[in-house]
């Protein structure tokens, strides 16, 4: 690349436009004039023009955020539209002949109140370009600090992944150029990171590839602190906005061993990586959120040079930010490697991309090596020296790892891996703090702390995972912080479960409460008033109502009732339960359904076939 002129620079630096081709960037995009200068007169104190200027960004950087769901939903039109079928990924897991090696860098914003070399505040989702230090746009004279206290989340996540914790390592430049790196390096710990050879180990429930068997272990080669770059915004006319307030964010990069062999397992990976550092709280959020960034790195070789110990070219997919990506990415990527093998030509070293939806990787350009990079050792830093008795303390301050969670959401509250799993992972966490504290209530409201029957526990978990899902297309609209509550305060949740757990309201009514308290409708604290106020308390019908309308319900179901015949007459093996719930559906609808409670209607209705209809049907 050619050297940079100190016009060109300047011109950089200030006006953010470059005159000179194949200097900045190949392809010398326009970047956004402002964005600088308003970095820098924020620096200086923010102008009321400066200002007006960065709440504009700002919406128009919210309008841009497209959540996965959203996303996903939109994928699946296109493909209904286009007429065509997706495999199934479960099936799509190996390719006959083939050996797929997958090596994983995860990019993880840890949870610091300040950047990694300057005082200045983390910020997520601020007005852009206002929390920017003089270092942070690489003014010439500014120097980095190295700010301590991130080691303290960088520690926790590193022991989380099974880390040992290296008592001295070191800063290293890297060099490259592009405009989210005002410096033209990166701080990095290329050869001596703050720690290495860790373990991740997942199991079944994980989600791994079923030819992974039980319980497969990836090796984490090594875990090192990072800056990270300033965020890029693209506008249609090929202009880029750059918020500054990323730049220099403290990272941790954390590097596996080329260890992963199927696609599903790569996801359920990086997964896991973002559940374990949810839990010792090392990191500010999740893959949704855009805390958690993977590249990915594939590479194929015929199965039978698997004995060799050679792996084949790697290509690496940069910046995945949802775990369908994950494993999107790589099929297609798998896909494409072997293709060309196939057809006589060679992989080269590359570094790809991948767009949501896409049946493609795409080339970016050619695999940066160590050669490129030009890593030197940062000479304005000193080593970096973590005492054993920190890495004891958080050792031993740490919270529970997601597996023992697991473990005890399944043992003590009877909830299924999946929902535990899944509780787990929304929110970034807040939704497991959330069920915590619904449940909190909830026993206490009940006077069932400690009970053995879980029953409880289970409506909650219930509740929190799938009728809160129900309320939005959009998780963030719940509002969820990582303390577990939301815009349905968890007492108003525990007290709408509490009354339906009582028998005392219908679970009809329960969700139209529900609903209620998330549009605003039913105030904070005020969920038995709004009972009150529409008088729907349970009040069942009678035993022979029910009976009444059974006996309704019946006529003319000649067919149905054939189907109970037959069972009882042992011609078919299995009891037609599901011609008994059409029955007590239609029960429900002619009945006064705020009255009815379903399983009662059952089991009245199954005592009268039993009792009554069959017997008069063999009779005739
Ligand atoms: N042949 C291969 N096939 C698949 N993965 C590989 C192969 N060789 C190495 N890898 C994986 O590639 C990753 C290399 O990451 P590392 O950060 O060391 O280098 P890099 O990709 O060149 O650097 P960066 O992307 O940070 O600039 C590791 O996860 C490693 O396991
Ligand atoms: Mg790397
Ligand atoms: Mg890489």
């Amino acid at each position: 690349m050619s050297c940079v002129s100190t016009a060109d620079l300047s011109r950089y630096l200030l006006i953010g436009q470059v005159s000179r081709r194949g200097c900045l960037y190949a392809g010398s995009p326009r970047i956004a004039a402002y964005t600088l200068f308003r970095s820098i007169r924020q620096i200086r104190g923010a102008s009321s023009h400066a200002a007006t200027l960065a709440q504009v960004s700002a919406r128009a950087v919210a309008a841009t955020v497209s959540p996965l769901r959203k996303q996903l939903k939109d994928e699946a039109r296109a493909l209904k539209a286009s007429g065509k079928k997706k495999k199934n990924k479960a099936d799509n897991q190996a390719v006959p002949g083939w050996e797929l090696t997958v090596g994983i860098e995860i990019h993880a914003q840890l949870n610091t109140a300040r950047k990694l070399f300057s005082p200045a505040a983390t910020s997520f989702n601020d007005v852009p370009n206002s929390h920017v230090a003089l270092f942070d746009v690489a003014m010439p004279g500014s120097q980095p600090l190295f700010q301590p206290d991130t080691l303290i989340p960088a520690v926790r996540a590193a022991l989380a992944l099974g880390c040992a914790i290296q008592p001295v390592s070191r800063f290293d430049r890297k060099h490259y150029f592009h405009w989210d790196q005002p410096a033209g390096y990166q701080i990095t710990q290329y050869y001596e990171p703050f720690a290495r050879d860790g373990r991740v180990v997942l199991h079944a429930r994980d989600g791994i590839a079923p030819a992974d068997g039980d319980r497969v272990e990836i090796g984490i080669r090594q875990v090192q602190l990072e800056q990270d770059t300033a965020k890029t915004t693209a506008q249609p006319g090929n202009v880029h906005w750059l918020d500054f307030n990323r730049v220099g964010l403290p990272l941790v990069e954390i590097i596996t061993r080329p260890q992963i062999r199927h696609p599903a397992t790569a996801a359920a990976f990086v997964r896991k990586v973002q559940m374990l550092l949810g839990s010792v709280d090392a990191c500010v959020s999740g893959m949704e959120a855009g805390g958690l960034r993977a590249d990915v790195n594939v590479s194929v070789r015929r199965a039978d040079e698997a004995g060799t110990g050679r792996l084949g070219t790697r290509t690496e997919i940069k910046n995945l930010s949802s775990f369908k990506a994950v494993e999107d990415a790589i099929i297609a990527e798998r896909d494409r490697q072997i293709a060309v093998l196939e057809a006589g030509g060679v992989v080269e070293g590359e570094t790809r991309g991948w767009s949501l939806g896409s049946t493609e990787t795409r080339r970016l350009r050619g695999k940066e090596g160590e050669a490129d990079y030009r890593y030197m050792p940062d000479p304005d830093l000193g080593p970096v020296v973590i005492g054993e008795d920190l890495v004891s303390h958080l050792a031993s301050s740490t919270g529970v790892l997601p597996d023992a969670e697991v473990d005890s959401l399944m043992d003590t509250y009877g909830l299924s891996s999946k929902d535990a799993l899944s509780l787990m992972l929304l929110d970034d966490g807040g939704r497991i703090q959330y069920f915590y504290n619904v449940l909190g209530e909830l026993e206490r409201g009940l006077g069932l702390a400690g009970a053995s029957d879980q029953r409880h526990a289970r409506l909650a978990a219930n509740w929190c995972l799938h009728e809160l899902g129900k309320l939005s297309d959009l998780s963030s609209d719940l509002c969820m912080t990582r303390d577990g509550e939301c815009r349905i305060p968890s007492a108003d949740l525990a007290a709408i479960l509490s009354h339906l757990h009582r028998q005392e309201i219908t679970a009809r009514v329960a969700k139209d409460l529900l609903w209620g308290v998330f549009r605003g409708e039913v105030s904070v604290g005020g969920v038995a008033q709004a009972i009150d106020a529409g008088s729907l308390w349970f009040h069942e019908i009678s035993e022979q109502d029910y009976s009444r309308l059974a006996d309704a319900v019946v006529q003319g179901e000649d067919r149905v009732m054939g189907e109970f015949l037959r069972f009882k007459q042992g011609k078919v093996k299995a009891y037609p339960q599901g011609k008994l719930m059409f029955l007590v559906g239609k029960m429900m609808r002619a009945g006064p359904e705020q009255q009815m409670d379903p399983a009662s209607a059952e089991r009245v209705l199954r005592a009268r076939i039993e009792g009554v209809y069959l017997p008069a049907l063999v009779a005739s």
